[in-house]
């Protein structure tokens, strides 16, 4: 049984070079960005404060706000990532996430290695990667591409393999930043397939987006930050209709 509950989690973090606050910067977080406090040690960012919620299973739930309301260090503190500063958060199912699916490629390695680093760093065991190669390889169209290094690749090609490797998981709870959009027409029609698979088979869906349209086709209940505070929670439609205004 997929379940998260999040009670009064906050998410600092300590900036140990910034001494003082500038007029601009000041008026800067005053529209965007978390919270920044100044002590004697430098500067603290609160990236999300005393934020409560739970999610059961079958909910899809979207994440809205400004940039730097907080929606990405909500992800990564689902994904264990970051660690509440404060509060306390229960996960209780398997965590998947197409967050930052680039990280851990490395241009030096050849496809065929980077698919076995990036499986192993999704929680694969080797024989689990061996058996979903082939598959990795086909769908991403690399060809013989697969044996030379990553650097050599156009950045689609980069892109696909990231996508490829990152999609073969199947999570209870996934995690997304935003709908991927990775390649050509007729690529994306294959990886559109795909995330909608990935999404149908998962228990609970936690997706941040700046798409009106997104939300209102895929969520059943969503989260508006700002300031790092969850400002509302309610259905797709009371919440867009307040956050943009239709
Ligand atoms: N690693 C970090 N170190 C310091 N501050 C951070 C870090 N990550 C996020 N922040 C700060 O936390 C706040 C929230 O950022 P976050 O990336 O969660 O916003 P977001 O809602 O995902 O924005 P966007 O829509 O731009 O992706 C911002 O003020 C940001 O500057």
């Amino acid at each position: 049984m997929a379940y998260i509950k999040f009670q009064n989690v906050s998410v600092d973090f300590p900036i140990y070079n910034a001494k003082n606050r500038s007029f601009k910067n000041t008026v800067m977080q005053a529209a965007t960005g978390g919270k920044v406090s100044f002590g004697a040690e430098g500067a603290i960012i609160r990236s999300l404060e005393n934020v409560s919620f739970e999610i059961s299973e079958g909910e899809r739930i979207g994440l809205v706000g400004h940039n730097g309301a907080g929606k990405s260090t909500l992800l990564r503190a689902l994904s264990g990532v970051y660690e509440p500063t404060a509060g306390y958060a229960e996960i209780t199912g398997e965590i998947g996430s197409l967050v930052d699916i680039g990280l851990g490629i490395d241009g030096e390695a050849t496809g065929r290695e980077n698919i076995f680093i990036r499986g192993a760093l999704l929680g694969l065991k080797r024989s689990e990667i061996e058996k979903k190669f082939d598959e990795i390889v086909s769908f991403s169209e690399l060809g013989e591409f697969v044996d030379m290094p990553v650097r050599t690749y156009s950045s689609g090609m980069h892109l696909r393999l990231a996508f490829a490797v990152a999609t073969v998981i199947r999570p209870e709870i996934l995690l997304m930043d935003e709908w991927l959009s990775v390649g050509d027409a007729a690529f994306n029609e294959k990886a559109e397939q795909r995330l909608n698979d990935l999404v149908k088979s998962s228990r609970i869906l936690v997706i941040a987006s700046h798409s009106r349209d997104l939300i209102l086709k895929i969520c059943t209940r969503v989260f508006w930050f700002e300031h790092g505070k969850l400002k509302m929670d309610a259905s797709p439609e009371e919440v867009c209709k307040l956050y943009w205004g239709y």
